[in-house]
């Protein structure tokens, strides 16, 4: 048999236990050479909505899947390369006398489409590409194409399919050696890095980080980035990266057999300090941990385990980790399962605050400022200031520990979309996007989709509350005085509804409402009525995101012609429009400019054609928030640069 020279390329899959991708590399027979290599891919790196959290996330999991190539062979470790997989992998295939490629598979569109150009650029230069699935229970474009190339909307269906695939598979052995690496060296590679003449990084440094200074970073050794080069400051979460940690945390669970036979997802507590889950979801996203670890874990335990109270699924782990598989299965068998324009699983609602795309309907355009109360609410939303402790709460431990409960989930997609706010999943999906550690691209639009009712969940009247619901597993708001400091002082009785305290317990806690924390930014029954109305409208509608009268706009008329009809909502958002453009007028005439058009007028001058004008007129609008124009927004005078849609 020849002798191979193999490149491992990791991706979402950093460890070294159960990776059916890795025995298949380190099966190719006489290995010469063994290359494990990461890419550090630009086009990720500036193109996708990563918070502080997850990029550190990533990189300590990088330190520790690199430790452990070095403890399987001291010569190995982790190679990065910071470029383009598509431009790179082809360069060291060449340099390297690469024979084999391998990689885990990947059913994600992104992914799918990236991993297409590498295959045919790797038939270009006669190198076997060899890519093997592990990161699921089962593969989900198998699982599509048993259910007639249909995505699974429900567990039922899901498990229906896989109960014909057999059992899911053992965990796959953990290597105990590797081969050694070739050279590594790279030709030119002493200053910016070069290849046949081209500096292949120039047209993505910013100048603003040394990230992409030097294809093999700043020593020229293949180093990991760190979050300085990449001119960021240190995350904020305390949950650490690695597959080191990952095993631990599968281990600490599954060393109490109780808990595991009786793990239930609905008696778990989303108010609880400490996660009342197994925080798992971290080491899955990033494969720090194999799917069939976890699940033959739990298998094995239950085994022995001899009280009684089994669980069963859904609510077991079982069932928690098919439920990832059946997201992943959906979204591997739907165009444009992350939005709602062309997507055919997701119900089209006439949401506020909606993608807006140019006619090719690829593009996602510029969102008109549309109305102040949806902005203003998402705003509050994505802060942590709505005024609703138990929201704000969740938003801001989000936000700071790149995690939060699936319950927890629960009530601030809720609250979002269907239950208070009205406004589209897209939106809460790419605050996620942002802020999750574990964010996954199957899982998280489709869980936005299952909160929203727009798929896999129909029961738009079952609305969480927003007092009641956190009070019945925790009445002393544990939560909220961690993340709502301002809020310590305040008695039980009054810790997820403040604005409801009299005026007397208010100045006890140290805490006046409306001034130290904001008083309820809407009226939670008058608004849950509306939406439930709006909804049952929707449902009568019955139309999705590739319907004919989505894709040719004239489906808002539709839903208006509709809300008139039954009476819905119209008034109700009349009277909050009216409410917010009296306060309006009434700023206005306090800063001396009470017209109307010259408040329009100075949004154009804002919007970057004059911007020493514009500044002026801020400093005189000091106590307004509003949109001054395409993609900046002023704050308390302030003048703060965001994308349109903030996140990017
Ligand atoms: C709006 C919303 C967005 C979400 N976005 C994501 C996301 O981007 N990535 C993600 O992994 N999970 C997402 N979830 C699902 C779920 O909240 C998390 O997987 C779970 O909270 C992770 O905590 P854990 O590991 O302690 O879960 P456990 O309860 O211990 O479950 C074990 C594992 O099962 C899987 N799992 C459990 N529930 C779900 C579920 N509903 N959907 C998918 N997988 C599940 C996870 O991999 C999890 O680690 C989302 C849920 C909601 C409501």
């Amino acid at each position: 048999m020849p002798s191979s020279r193999v490149l491992y390329w990791f991706r979402t899959d950093l460890r070294i236990s159960d990776s059916p991708a890795l025995c298949a590399s380190l099966s190719l027979g006489d290995i010469e050479a063994f290359y494990p290599v990461w890419c550090w891919d630009p086009s990720y790196i500036y193109g996708h909505r990563v918070g502080l959290n997850r990029w550190s996330f990533l990189l300590e999991s990088m330190i520790s899947l690199s430790s452990e190539l070095t403890r399987l062979n001291r010569e190995q470790k982790l190679l990065v390369v910071r470029s383009k997989p598509q431009e790179i992998l082809p360069v060291l295939w060449k340099e390297w006398g690469i024979t084999h490629v391998v990689w885990e598979k990947d059913s994600n569109a992104y992914s799918k489409i990236r991993d297409e150009e590498i295959i045919r650029l790797a038939n270009i230069n006669g190198v076997q590409v060899v890519c093997v699935h592990g990161r699921h229970l089962y593969d989900p474009e198998k699982v599509g194409e048993g259910y007639g190339n249909k995505p699974t909307l429900t567990l039922h269906a899901w498990q229906t399919v896989t109960s014909k695939m057999g059992k899911v598979p053992k965990p796959s052995p953990t290597p105990t050696t590797l081969p050694d690496p070739g050279i590594t060296t790279l030709p030119q590679a002493k200053d910016k890095f070069k290849w046949e003449g081209l500096d292949m990084n120039s047209h993505i440094r910013t100048g603003h980080d040394t990230c992409y200074d030097h294809i093999l970073g700043p020593n020229h050794d293949f180093s990991i980035p760190t979050m300085s080069q990449m001119g960021y400051s240190s995350s904020t979460t305390s949950i650490r990266g690695g597959t080191i940690q990952a095993h631990q945390c599968l281990s600490n669970f599954l060393r109490d057999p109780r808990k595991v036979a009786t793990f239930s997802k609905p008696a778990s507590s989303p108010t609880s300090l400490e996660p009342s889950t197994t925080l798992l979801s971290p080491y899955l996203k990033f494969g720090c941990v194999g799917v069939r670890e976890v699940w033959w874990g739990c298998k094995d335990v239950i085994e022995t385990y001899t009280g009684g109270g089994i669980t069963k699924e859904p609510e077991n782990m079982f069932g928690q980790l098919q439920f990832r598989d059946m997201y992943a299965s959906a979204e591997a068998a739907t165009r444009h399962f992350e939005r709602i324009r062309g997507n055919h699983v997701s119900r089209y609602i006439d949401w506020g605050l909606q993608n807006q795309y140019d006619p090719s309907g690829h593009e996602i355009l510029p969102r008109p400022r549309g109305d102040l109360v949806d902005e203003e609410r998402f705003e509050a939303w994505k802060e942590g200031r709505t005024g609703f402790p138990w929201i704000d709460a969740c938003m801001r431990q989000l936000k700071y520990e790149g995690w939060i409960h699936h319950l927890a989930r629960h009530s601030v997609a809720c609250y979002l979309t269907r239950g208070q706010c009205y406004i589209s999943w897209e939106r809460g999906m790419e605050v996620f996007d942002e802020w999750l550690i574990d964010w996954d691209p199957a899982s998280n639009p489709g869980n936005w989709m299952w909160l929203s009712c727009s798929a896999f969940f129909s029961q738009y009247y079952r609305v969480y509350g927003l007092v009641s619901w956190p009070q019945k597993t925790d009445k002393t708001g544990q939560l909220v005085r961690k993340y709502c400091p301002e809020l310590k002082g305040f008695p039980d009785k009054y810790i997820y509804a403040p604005h409801l305290a009299p005026e007397s317990v208010q100045r006890q806690a140290n805490c006046i409402i409306g001034i130290d924390y904001p008083s309820p930014s809407l009226d939670e029954r008058t608004e849950k009525d509306r939406c439930i109305a709006r909804l049952k409208n929707a449902f009568a509608l019955n139309l999705h995101g590739d319907a004919a009268e989505v894709l040719d706009g004239t489906a808002a008329g539709m839903f208006r012609a509709k809300h008139a009809e039954s009476g819905v909502s119209e008034i109700k958002e009349m009277s909050e429009k009216e409410r917010k453009r009296e306060e309006g007028e009434k700023r206005r005439k306090r800063s001396g400019d009470a017209s109307l058009e010259g408040f329009f007028k100075r949004k154009k001058v804002d919007g970057g054609h004059d911007k020493g004008k514009g500044k002026e007129k801020d400093e005189e609008d000091d106590d307004v928030d509003r949109d001054v124009g395409m993609g900046e927004i002023v704050k308390g005078g302030k003048k703060k640069k965001e994308t349109i849609q903030g996140e990017a």
